[in-house]
């Protein structure tokens, strides 16, 4: 089975064609002002028309109002919605029905007791986002380059499709996949040179070592 990526925080046009060009068949732009990968639904636009049928093009939020996502939605044409916030499952239900479109929940994980949070989430959200918890006084809820203890999930059963995310890098992304054989995988920090700016080497390399067969 092939591993499928999904690059996030995508905010110029070279590193979004890097992550095209080597496979990538979910794409990332977030909408939360605090972000150093922020983008305003203008470059979102622009970014987006630039995207090839087939690839998902993803808006991610945290914690959004009705207002953001219908005035996003009024201009970018977005095919899933990721949640990135403490959205209850009613509320990732709201989204749903809101915007019409597949909604991504990201679940942080640090211990055995988060695990049951998968169930919870796993009943109204299209996919999972299996992420590490933010660090204490982290200023982002995601994107923070902090791996989880991926033994944490290892042998176990995912009600839905799901993604591992959290300090995932092109050197430890084969390891990650061995231990938890997530069918996917969602990065953002480990293939940037800078925050906001994505490293069209690492993306080749991470997509490469990602989707090379595990023994
Ligand atoms: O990337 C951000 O700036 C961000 C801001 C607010 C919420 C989530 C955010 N990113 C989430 C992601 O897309 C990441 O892929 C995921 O958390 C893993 O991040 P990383 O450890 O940097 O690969």
């Amino acid at each position: 089975m092939t591993v499928t990526v999904k690059i996030c925080g995508l905010t110029e046009p070279a590193g979004l064609a890097a992550a095209v060009a080597a496979g990538a068949r979910y794409v990332g732009f977030v909408f939360f002002a605090k972000s150093p990968r922020h983008v305003s639904p203008e470059q979102a636009a622009d970014l987006v028309a630039q995207v090839p049928l087939g690839i998902a093009k993803v808006g991610l939020f945290v914690d959004p109002d009705d207002a953001l996502l219908r005035a996003v939605l009024d201009k970018v044409p977005l095919d899933m919605i990721q949640l990135h916030g403490a959205e209850t499952p009613a509320r990732v239900a709201e989204v749903k029905a809101l915007t019409g479109l597949p909604v991504i929940k990201a679940v942080g994980l640090a211990e055995p007791a988060d695990l049951d949070a998968l169930w919870d989430y796993g009943l109204v959200a299209d996919m999972l986002l299996i992420d590490a918890k933010p660090p204490k006084g982290a200023a982002l809820p995601g994107g923070n380059g902090v791996a989880f203890d991926w033994r944490l999930l290892a042998g176990r059963q995912i009600l839905k499709p799901w993604l591992l995310a959290g300090g995932l890098t092109p050197d430890n992304v084969a390891e990650a996949i061995r231990l938890t054989r997530a069918p996917g995988i969602d990065v953002s920090s480990g293939v940037e040179s800078a925050p906001g700016i994505k490293d069209p080497d690492r993306i080749r390399r991470l997509i490469a070592r990602a989707t090379a067969p595990i023994l």
